[in-house]
């Protein structure tokens, strides 16, 4: 059992509104101090937020009172999770870490810097251990680690356990991306009601990338990225949570059957499964034989929003295999993943 104090720095936005909720009754993590832009700070939680979530607004968060981005404000803290807008989150995540003050992420900023891990605790857990080359900190008290982009986690958790039976050869994948992915407000309704917009600025570089370094080995000092090519189409569509994707993949080895690959994704072992940790799944990586499984609408929800719902798997006619996968963009993409990344680490030993 661990007790651990946790600051939010960005916790008005979608992603923080998720933090909040998803850690009420966390058993490891308390929340101790909220942080945002100048407009929300010396504002209570409950009057500088605009609270978008389906259930109350917890009361251990209510009144707390909102503080700006600076590490002084969260001295009673022993991390904190980052849902900074990317646009400040590079500076304010750097003045933490070099404060003595660990940060988990999930903005971009750092998810390719050389010696910050890029986490995904089933698909990469070992990435961890670069936290100990880390320089933020004079005594490597301070340190950054980042989720991937929303897509890049059902990209990877659905390539794992065909590169463990495989090998990948090569991915070609389209996301359906739901509309509380660009934050709150986010798409202009006028775009997106009754429409579908072909176009998310930057997206399809980072699924390309981040994938080849979730799935990259640990060198010495850094990751060594594999070189499978990735071509990413990123497509705006009117869901509201989870992003779906359709997915084609060249593998290494050929399997003899489709059903050999079923059972590729049937038989993989959860590598972290034994930590036991609060917000692990029980099936991480869960395939569905119906033929219109899995939808955003009745799947993005399951195992509290952290699985990864894969479908229709098939027998390519141009790559080898073709197959659809879900996942829950603000918790499994974003915060919920964040959370059992913390708890990888608080589990390993990490925190000082
Ligand atoms: N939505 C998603 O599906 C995913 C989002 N992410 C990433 O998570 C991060 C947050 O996304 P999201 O919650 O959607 O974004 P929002 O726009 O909803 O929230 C942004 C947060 O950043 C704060 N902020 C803005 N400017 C400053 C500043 N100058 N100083 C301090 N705080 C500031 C805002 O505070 P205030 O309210 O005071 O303005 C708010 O709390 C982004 O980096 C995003 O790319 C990652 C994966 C998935
Ligand atoms: N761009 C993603 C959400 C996001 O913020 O991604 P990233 O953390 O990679 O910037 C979406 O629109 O669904």
């Amino acid at each position: 059992m661990k007790n651990l104090n946790v600051g939010i720095l960005g916790a008005t936005g979608a992603v923080g509104q998720k933090f909040i909720r998803l850690l009420e009754t966390h058993p490891w993590f308390t929340i101790s101090s909220l942080g945002a832009s100048k407009r929300s700070a010396g504002k209570k939680y409950k009057q500088a937020v605009h609270w978008i979530e389906k259930t109350e607004l917890p009361s251990n968060a209510s009144d707390i009172v909102v503080t700006e981005c600076i590490p002084s404000e969260f001295a009673d803290v022993d991390f904190v999770f980052s849902g900074l807008d990317s646009s400040v989150a590079g500076d304010i995540e750097k003045s933490f870490a070099e404060a003595g003050i660990p940060v988990i992420s999930n903005a971009k900023n750092y998810r390719t810097h050389e010696q910050v891990p890029l986490l995904v605790p089933e698909v990469n857990p070992d990435h961890a251990e670069l936290i100990t080359k880390q320089s933020f900190s004079k005594n490597g008290d301070g340190w950054i680690v980042t989720n991937p982009n929303c897509v890049s986690v059902p990209l990877s958790m659905s390539l794992k356990p065909l590169d463990d039976a495989f090998g990948i050869e090569a991915v070609v994948v389209t996301s359906m991306q739901s509309i509380s992915g660009a934050g709150y407000p986010g798409v202009a309704s006028l775009d997106i009601v009754a429409n579908v917009v072909p176009y998310i600025g930057g997206e399809e570089d980072k699924v390309e990338t981040e994938s080849t370094k979730l799935l990259g080995r640990v060198n010495e000092n850094s990751i060594a990225y594999r070189d499978f090519p990735i071509q990413a189409t990123a497509v705006r569509v009117p869901t509201v949570d989870g992003h779906l994707l359709s997915v084609s993949v060249s593998l290494e080895t050929k399997p003899e059957s489709i059903d050999e690959v079923r059972k590729a994704f049937t038989d993989w072992k959860n590598p972290i499964a034994e930590l036991d940790l609060p917000s692990s799944p029980e099936t991480p990586v869960r395939l569905y034989e119906e033929d219109r499984h899995p939808q955003p609408r009745l799947h993005a929800d399951r195992e509290g929003g952290m699985q990864t719902a894969v479908g229709r798997l098939r027998k390519g006619k141009v790559m080898d295999i073709g197959y659809v996968t879900l996942a829950h963009n603000t918790i499994r993409g974003a915060a919920g993943g964040a959370i059992l990344n913390g708890e990888l680490l608080a589990a390993k030993g990490y925190f000082k």
